[in-house]
């Protein structure tokens, strides 16, 4: 069993819930209110610039030339790449950097980001990897889902946002943390394996959370 399969087997019954919550439920139906898209993508947004920073840190964290190469390409795929999918929703719901720029993140937010950078600041490549990878690969898993789902990736609103999670370039991204976390992660201690079972663990459940975060903070 690799180590990745390992990290999933500790998160599988919060990964199991994703399908069922109301946001993730309703935007693959196509029956999720919009108000609510809006307010994740404004916050999603601000998740992402977050999220790019830690891969930076992996950037910082390694004297190894080639993984600093595949880090500063993880940074470029995430503001050059996945968040050109919230690019064009911004534009297409009226939202203005200027709203991302003057909107606070919520609680749920920014304690997530900031559990992510604070464990990038004290661990290295391999604790790095393993804090974005239930990020990048719960949302494949969701994409994934969601493209069989009838209508999804027709959808006029939300079939870009299912057909980006479950397109070739972000399945290799995702793929390639994957493989990294499994060749850096090997020959490790039972202790250093214990510490990235708890990360990726938290970094679930604050999935779990945000997904609740953009449902609920939008009111009836
Ligand atoms: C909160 C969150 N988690 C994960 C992803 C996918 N990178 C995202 N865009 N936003």
């Amino acid at each position: 069993m690799s180590l990745t399969d390992r990290l999933y087997a500790v998160a599988k019954p919060i990964w199991e819930g994703y399908l069922e919550q109301p946001f993730v439920k309703e935007l693959g139906e196509g029956t999720l209110r919009e108000d609510r898209f809006r307010f994740y993508m404004v916050q999603d947004y601000r998740y992402l610039l977050q999220y790019a920073k830690v891969f930076a840190m992996g950037v910082v964290k390694t004297e190894d030339e080639a993984l600093m190469t595949r880090f500063s390409y993880m940074v470029h795929d995430t503001l050059d790449g996945e968040m050109n999918i919230h690019k064009a929703y911004m534009s297409r719901l009226g939202i203005t950097e200027q709203e991302v720029a003057t909107t606070k993140s919520t609680l749920t937010n920014q304690s997530y980001t900031s559990y992510m950078l604070d464990e990038a600041y004290k661990g290295g490549p391999l604790e790095i990897l393993v804090a974005v990878l239930s990020c990048a690969w719960s949302y494949q898993m969701i994409g994934e889902h969601h493209q069989h789902v009838p209508g999804a990736l027709e959808h006029p609103l939300y079939g870009e946002w299912v057909r980006g999670y479950c397109s070739k370039e972000y399945c290799e991204t995702t793929q390639e943390i994957i493989d990294l976390v499994n060749e850096l992660g090997k020959d490790i201690s039972a202790e250093r394996e214990a510490h990235l079972k708890e990360i990726f663990e938290n970094c679930s459940r604050y999935e779990a959370m945000f997904w609740d975060m953009a449902y609920e903070e939008i009111p009836e």
